[in-house]
Order: C-alpha cells, then structure tokens, then sequence
C-alpha cells in the first residue's frame, strides 16, 4: 500500500529533503519576498475587502485631468466612482458567517462596480450571480448526497463551457489535467472565422470613414488585435495619424465623434479630450465591437510588432495572457481606469515570468506541456512572493530582467510602496501599470486563485475517478458566460488584418529611407490594400522581412551556452544566454540588490544563470540598472520541486484542522 503523504503534481518523484537545506533553498528565493512566509490573503480578506487603499481613485496625471465630454448625453457611458462602500458593507455582513476561503470560490473577492451601459455584454460575459456559485460548490463538496453530485454534473458545461466534450477526470496526472484544461479554454475562446471577417470589415470601413473625414489621415489597429491576444469582447484600439500631426487637438475629437454620430456609424460616443492620451470610445453600429481611438501616437504600432515577435519567440505566452486576461475580467480588475491592470501590463508580467522561470530556463520543462504547472507559479509568484515594493521589471535591448526600483531613476515616487512597475519595453522612462492602482486587489486575487487551485488539484488527486467524473479545475477561477461557442479557433483560415496591416507598415519603414518631414511615408492608404492583397495571397504577408533590428548599445558581450543537465525534449532552442558584462561595477546577487541579506550560500560563478549590466556612464536612459540572477542550478531545481510538497502538506494540515 503507498505510504499515506503528499503527492506531488508534476513528473517526478518527490526527493526528500532535511529541514534545514529545505529552508536554505527557501531563503534563496527570498528574493520576491517581502516577509519570508507565505499569507493566507483569504483570511484577511473580508477586512480587507474595505481596506481603504482598495477604494482610492488613481493620483495619476490621467485621472485628475480626465474630463469626459458628452456627445449623446442618453447613451453615453459613463465611467462611475465605485461604490465600494455600499457593496463592501453589505458583503461583510451577508458574508460573517461564511468561511473565508468561500470568498474567491464564490466570486466575492471581486470589489463591484457599478455598471454602465455599455457593459452590458461584458456583464453577460462576469458571473457573479449566487445560483451559479452555488453549483461551484455542490460540485466541490466531498460529502454531497449522490443526487447533488448528478445535478452539478449535469450543469457542469453550463458552467464551464469549454468542458463541453472534454471530460479530463480520467488524466491521473493532475497537473495534465489543467493544462489540457487550459488548452481547452483557449480554443472555446479562440475565434473563429466570421469573427476574425467582422474585425476585419470593422477596421476597413473605419479607415474609409477617416479618409473622408481627414483625406491627409489614416487610421491604423494596435493593442490586442494587432497582437492576436484578444478575448471575444475586447475592444479594437485605433490610431489615427495625419501629415499634419495635428489630429489629437479637441477640436478634431468632436468633429470625428459628430460625424460618427451623425452618420450612424457610432453609438454610445465618448470624447475624452483632456486625459494624457485623448480618446474616442464608442460602440460600432455594424458589428457591436467596442472601439477605442487615439491620435498622433505611433508606439502602439510598434509595441503591437514587439509583442508578436515575443509570442513568436515564448511557447506558452498566449496561452496564459488569455487565461490570465480571462481571470482578471471575471473579477473586474483588467480595466486600468479602476485601477486595474491593462492588457499590455498583463502581456509584461507573463513575458518575463517566463522568461526568467528556472525551469523553463534550464529546459527542465517544456512550456506548452506544464501550463498548468506555469499558471500555478504565476499565481504564486505575483501572489505570494514577489516584492511589489522593491523589484520593477525591465526589458531593455528586449531582455527581460528585475531592476530594483531603486534603480529606475525617472520612477515617479509612489504614495503606496504597494505598486507595480513596469519599463515599456519602448520608453524606459515609462512606467506602463502606474495607472494601475489596485495591486492589493490584484495581488490578493492572484493568491487566491493559487490557493483554490492547488487545494481542488489536491482534492481531486485524493478522488476516485467517479467522483471526478465532470469536474473542473480551472472552472474554480474562471468564468466565461457569453454566448455559446463552438471551440472553432479558426485563425489559420483567415488573415486578421490588423496584423497583415502592421506587417506592412514596418515593412514600408524598414524599406523607406525615413524622412521625419514627411511622415506620409510611414502611413497605410486605402490604397495599400492592393499592397496588402494584390494579386498574391495575403498569407504572403507574414512573411515579410525583419525591420533593422535596434542599435545595441556598446558594451562587451560574451555569449555563454549553459550546459544541459539532462535533455527532457527534443524540440527546444538551446539556452542561449547574453551575458553583459560591466567593466566598472562588480556582480552582486539579486538578493543584495532586492535588499535581502546574504545568508553567505557559495555560489558558483559557473552557475550564474544571466547577468546583465548597463552601461550607466551617459544619460538618464542608460540609468544605473543592474541586474544579476545567480542561483545555484541545483538550488532551483529542489526548490521548484518542494513547492508542490509543501503545498500538499498545507492543505493536509488544513484539512484536518
Ligand atoms: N501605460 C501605457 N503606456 C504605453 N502604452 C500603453 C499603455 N497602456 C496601453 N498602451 C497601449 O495601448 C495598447 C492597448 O492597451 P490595452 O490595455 O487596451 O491592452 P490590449 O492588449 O488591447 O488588451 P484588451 O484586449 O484587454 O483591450 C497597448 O498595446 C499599448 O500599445
């Protein structure tokens, strides 16, 4: 009979360790942590659920300016003050008596919003509503009668609607289990053909309307369109540039917002004029789609490039910006204007999450096959242990590393050390979350999601397959209630043109000697449809020539190959790292630089993972970064594989407590 203990979610058997080393591994990656141990954020979480610095409107240059004007006062949307109050009063009282940890399972964790119009669709989409908890929980209860458990199954695809076919109960593997989950996920959400066609007429018809409203103008797509990581009811974000330059002038956002009104084009028109970035949003007429238009502004373009190349270049990005973006609207906190986190922030945690994970690093594991394992370390890293106080994240000449804070010289000063910090990968200067305000919530949700997860994987790894039969796990932390789809992620059946379009555009610019005067040069005319289609198939499209790639900076570079411990699969670059030396300023570990103390661990330079060095002698933009990882390989390993331990024993000993 096995011995009765922890079972680990993972491959390999677990290997036992002493106390004392486990703690020393422990203290390695310290690195992340503020305090050492891990908080039970459900705990805390009715209390904090009316902790004031959840409710506090954004201090940002944006919000404070901010003035919406109206065009059509009856159907304009507007952006309401939370109340937070009201909603969190009567949650506490309705919850006393609850265990805290039905919080998050029960979607409470959430602070509610009052709704506006507009979001109608996306209020189908959130549910929040107490009948479906319900059936959550009849589902996840052990000891429900039999009849409980037949319903909840039969309700279950209500539920989890990608599950539809997909029974995954029979997986022994649990970790398995939430990776084909996942994958399950993406393709329910995935779009499919007709989608991808009204998109597509969308931003055509679009393009035609500003041409003749602003015959100098053109409009181009960026955000998640350009970059295929878009849920089914995300917005499509517009640019539009001119010869002149002059098109973000208010007067230019009233007189697009009349002629879309006027013509029928725009429902639901919002000119926000004074903000940071000036913007149109309305609701197209045709296809319903939301659409956000900026003016003047072409770094959108060329993040929407950046970002495709990342996905290009990290197996498992998509899948997790989906599942995570998905997470995130299920609770209300992936709109920046409520402080929650954007897109393009979302896109930046993931990317270096992945790229700086030891086990993705050391090809231990391969990204696509362990994403359930990876959705797990994300919750737990930015839920749990990473150091929102004292670490940014940096992706200079596109390597993504942590800079401690203290390093990013232009970062504003913060009223909470609570926040996040993001270098756009354009702009060192720019911190692209600092709008995102509510990292308490953000964190908390994350560490919920970790907790919830890992306590249903432990639970249904106990379960007999009978009573796995029609389960989720991801179901726990998600919820997707739109229309129902048909799992047809038909992308490779249609070109999406907000990515064939951007192709071009940095096409034309790589090609072009670019002259700053005429900046026509750089724009997409209705007539370049011809150089989209003409005459070749647009799949041709992709296949465009890189743009000059980025002056490096001059510092010596010496590339190391890391040597591989053990070969687990065969299709896999091989770890390639650029090592930037300093000539100036001697290594230090990151746990110097985080500002933990050195528990004086040997490590072995031979072990040094990625160390990167700026050359900080000239201007603000080459500021001081430095930035070292050296953690002893075998460190790594035993500390990714006693997480799972100690997670298995949490939940024992909260079991039978
Ligand atoms: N803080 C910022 N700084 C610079 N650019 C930003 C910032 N926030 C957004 N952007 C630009 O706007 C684009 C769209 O941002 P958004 O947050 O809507 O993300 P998205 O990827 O379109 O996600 P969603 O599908 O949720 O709309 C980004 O890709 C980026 O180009």
């Amino acid at each position: 009979m096995r011995k009765k203990g922890p079972r680990r979610v993972g491959k390999k058997p677990f290997k036992r360790m002493r106390k004392s080393s486990f703690n020393k591994i422990q203290k390695k990656f310290d690195v992340f942590h503020e305090e050492i141990d891990h908080f039970n954020n459900y705990e805390s979480l009715t209390l904090d659920i009316s902790d004031p610095e959840i409710v506090t409107i954004s201090d940002d240059e944006s919000s404070e300016d901010e003035q919406t004007f109206k065009v059509d006062v009856d159907k304009i949307n507007h952006k309401n003050i939370p109340e937070v109050v009201h909603h969190t009063e009567d949650k506490i009282n309705k919850n006393d008596s609850e265990t805290t940890e039905d919080h998050l399972e029960l979607n409470n964790d959430f602070i509610a919003f009052s709704e506006s119009d507009s979001e109608e669709d996306e209020k189908k989409e959130i549910d929040d509503g107490d009948d479906d908890n319900k059936a959550i929980l009849s589902v996840t209860t052990e000891q429900l009668p039999s009849n409980i458990n037949i319903r909840a199954k039969k309700t279950t695809n209500d539920e989890f609607p990608w599950l539809l076919n997909h029974d995954h109960s029979t997986q022994r593997d649990i970790s398995k289990w939430i990776t084909l989950e996942m994958k399950d996920f993406i393709s329910y959400i995935s779009p499919s053909r007709q989608e991808i066609e009204t998109r597509n007429k969308t931003i055509q018809k679009l393009r035609k309307v500003v041409r003749r409203v602003w015959p100098d103008s053109t409009l181009h797509v960026f955000g998640s369109y350009a970059t295929d990581l878009y849920l089914p009811g995300s917005d499509i974000d517009c640019v539009i540039t001119s010869k002149t330059g002059n098109k973000e002038h208010r007067s230019y956002l009233y007189e697009l917002a009349r002629y879309l009104k006027s013509n029928g084009i725009g429902k639901q028109i919002e000119v926000i004029a004074k903000a940071r970035v000036p913007i149109i949003k309305f609701v197209d007429v045709g296809s319903d789609l939301h659409i956000d238009v900026s003016f003047e502004r072409l770094n959108g373009i060329e993040i929407a490039k950046i970002i495709r190349t990342w996905l290009d270049d990290t197996p498992g990005l998509r899948e997790l910006v989906l599942v995570i973006k998905q997470f995130l609207k299920s609770r209300r906190l992936n709109e920046v204007h409520t402080g929650g986190l954007g897109g393009l922030s979302i896109v930046c945690l993931v990317y270096s999450f992945l790229h700086l994970h030891p086990r993705l690093r050391t090809e231990d594991i391969d990204a696509r096959d362990n994403l359930g394992v990876l959705l797990m370390d994300f919750f737990e890293l930015y839920g749990k242990n990473f150091s929102y106080e004292k670490v940014a994240l940096s992706f200079q000449d596109d390597i993504p590393t942590y800079l401690p804070k203290s390093h990013w010289r232009a970062l504003p000063p913060s009223r909470s050390s609570l926040t996040l910090a993001i270098q756009d990968p354009l702009d060192i200067s720019n911190n692209i979350s600092r709008s995102s305000y509510n990292v308490t919530g953000i964190k908390k949700a994350f560490s919920g999601a970790f907790n919830i997860i890992s306590n249903k994987c432990y639970e249904l790894n106990q379960a007999t397959f009978k009573d796995r039969v029609g389960k989720s796990i991801l179901g726990n932390i998600i919820k997707y209630k739109g229309d129902t789809r048909h799992f047809k992620d038909e992308r490779e059946l249609v070109q999406n043109r907000a990515i064939v379009e951007n192709e071009v555009y940095h096409l034309k610019r790589s090609r072009s000697v670019i002259d700053l005067d005429n900046r026509e040069d750089m724009f997409l005319n209705p007539s370049d449809d011809e150089l989209l289609t003409g005459g070749q198939d647009e799949r041709d499209m992709y296949r465009v020539s890189e743009p000059p790639r980025k002056k490096q900076k001059k510092i010596s570079t010496e590339t190391i190959t890391i040597p591989k411990k053990k070969k687990i699969k065969k299709k896999k670059r091989p770890v390639n790292v650029t090592k930037l030396i300093s000539k100036r300023a001697p290594s230090k570990k990151i746990d110097e630089l985080m500002g933990i103390e050195d528990d004086n661990d040997d490590i072995n330079d031979n072990d040094t993972i990625m160390l990167k060095e700026n050359d900080n002698s000239a201007d603000d933009t080459k500021e001081s970064t430095l930035q070292t990882m050296r953690v002893d390989a075998q460190t790594r390993r035993d500390y990714w594989l006693s997480k799972g331990q100690t997670l298995a024993s949490v939940s024992i000993s909260k079991k039978n407590t």
